[in-house]
């Protein structure tokens, strides 16, 4: 007998490669946070968006400053990484990349090493509790803080890199797509890439980034995170398309953040399609799990409705998704290995 579909999804074993650890909180760790700061006075609609609920791309960054005011001392970045992490775990996630922009906060006396020494400790806290997850750390430059601050993140990622006992594996870079420019930022990304972190740059996240996306894609970059523009049927170039096939550069896809962002406008028109029929590495992915109310689980299912995908279609993307992670092959191997395990628990 076939199972439910929402158990299918739940033990479907799954990787996630985009996630950003404050736009990830969860609505219950919100409430723990909340009764922290009473006088911030914060109502749902402040850090969520509901069912059916779509805002501008402004109004979601609004949010994460929201959230940002709520997480702000190293006991609260420890218990949101910690909280994120097994809510990932119990979502049937075995790898996870968090990613995170360090931030140092005068008042609570937060300092970028101590941020991103606190998001380590929870790693190796769950590790320890052994939560049944591979968690791994990408440090995040926020395109809005420009080039001194990208290259000061490149610095301190490599530093974690070399002393993480391979925790922290890579460099994203992300925030708000229509503030800055991503030349001043490549002489950073360069060096990243010269020191061995491997990079997910967010590119093409809105149309009008074509001649930042071509600068950017001649690194080239390990993964992209969204790419929504790209392809000619939306604006972008079949050089582009050339380009990001060429390098075999995979996609991460977040359909749901999308289309409540509003830069798709409708789940059949997600860019997942075009990508997926050219037979390209594409992950399935959550964005902000706790902004956008969704998880893993059902990024799956929603995009196995829209574009008709067989279960098995499905167990193959979430195993492919393996060759996309940044941790060694030896994790690859190991991961593999889990999935055939469940594969022929299921089938027993
Ligand atoms: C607004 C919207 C549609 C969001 C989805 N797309 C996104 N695009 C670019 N950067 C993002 C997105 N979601 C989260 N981020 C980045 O992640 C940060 C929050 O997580 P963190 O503080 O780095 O731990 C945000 O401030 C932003 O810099």
């Amino acid at each position: 007998m076939e199972i439910e579909a929402e158990d299918f999804y739940r033990q479907l074993p799954k990787v996630e490669l985009h996630a950003h650890l404050n736009g990830s909180v969860s609505f219950q760790t919100i409430e723990k946070l909340s009764r922290r700061k009473p006088h911030l006075n914060i109502e749902r609609s402040m850090t969520a968006i509901g069912k059916g609920q779509r805002r501008s791309l402004d109004e979601c960054f609004e949010v994460f400053k929201v959230i940002h005011q709520l997480v702000d001392a190293e006991e609260e970045i420890l218990m949101v990484a910690t909280d994120v992490i097994k809510e990932f775990a119990a979502d049937g996630v075995k790898y996870l990349e968090l990613r995170s922009t360090p931030r140092e906060e005068k008042n609570t006396g937060l300092t970028k090493r101590l941020y991103v020494e606190t998001i380590l400790k929870a790693i190796q806290q769950c590790k320890k509790e052994e939560v049944d997850i591979d968690v791994r750390f990408l440090v995040a430059i926020d395109r809005r803080n420009g080039a001194e601050v990208a290259m000061e993140t490149v610095k301190l990622a490599e530093e974690y890199m070399l002393s993480s006992d391979g925790l922290v594996v890579g460099l994203d870079l992300s925030g708000d797509p229509t503030v800055g420019h991503g030349k001043d930022l490549l002489p950073a990304l360069q060096k990243a890439k010269n020191c061995g972190l491997k990079l997910s740059l967010h590119l093409s996240e809105v149309p009008s980034q074509l001649e930042e996306t071509d600068l950017l894609l001649s690194l080239p970059p390990d993964r992209i995170g969204h790419g929504t523009f790209l392809h000619p049927e939306v604006g972008g170039s079949q050089n582009l398309v050339d380009k990001v096939v060429q390098n075999n550069i995979p996609l991460e896809l977040c359909l749901t953040s999308n289309v409540k962002g509003q830069t798709v406008p409708c789940y059949s028109n997600h860019h997942f399609k075009y990508w997926y029929q050219l037979g390209h590495p594409c992950v399935i992915c959550t964005d902000d799990k706790g902004v956008f109310s969704t998880d893993l689980s059902q990024e799956y299912q929603l995009a196995a409705s829209t574009f008709s995908l067989s279960r098995e279609a499905v167990w193959t993307l979430s195993q492919q998704a393996i060759d996309c992670i940044f941790a060694p092959d030896a994790v690859k191997q190991q991961l593999r290995q889990k999935w055939a395990d469940v594969q022929s628990q299921v089938s027993e």
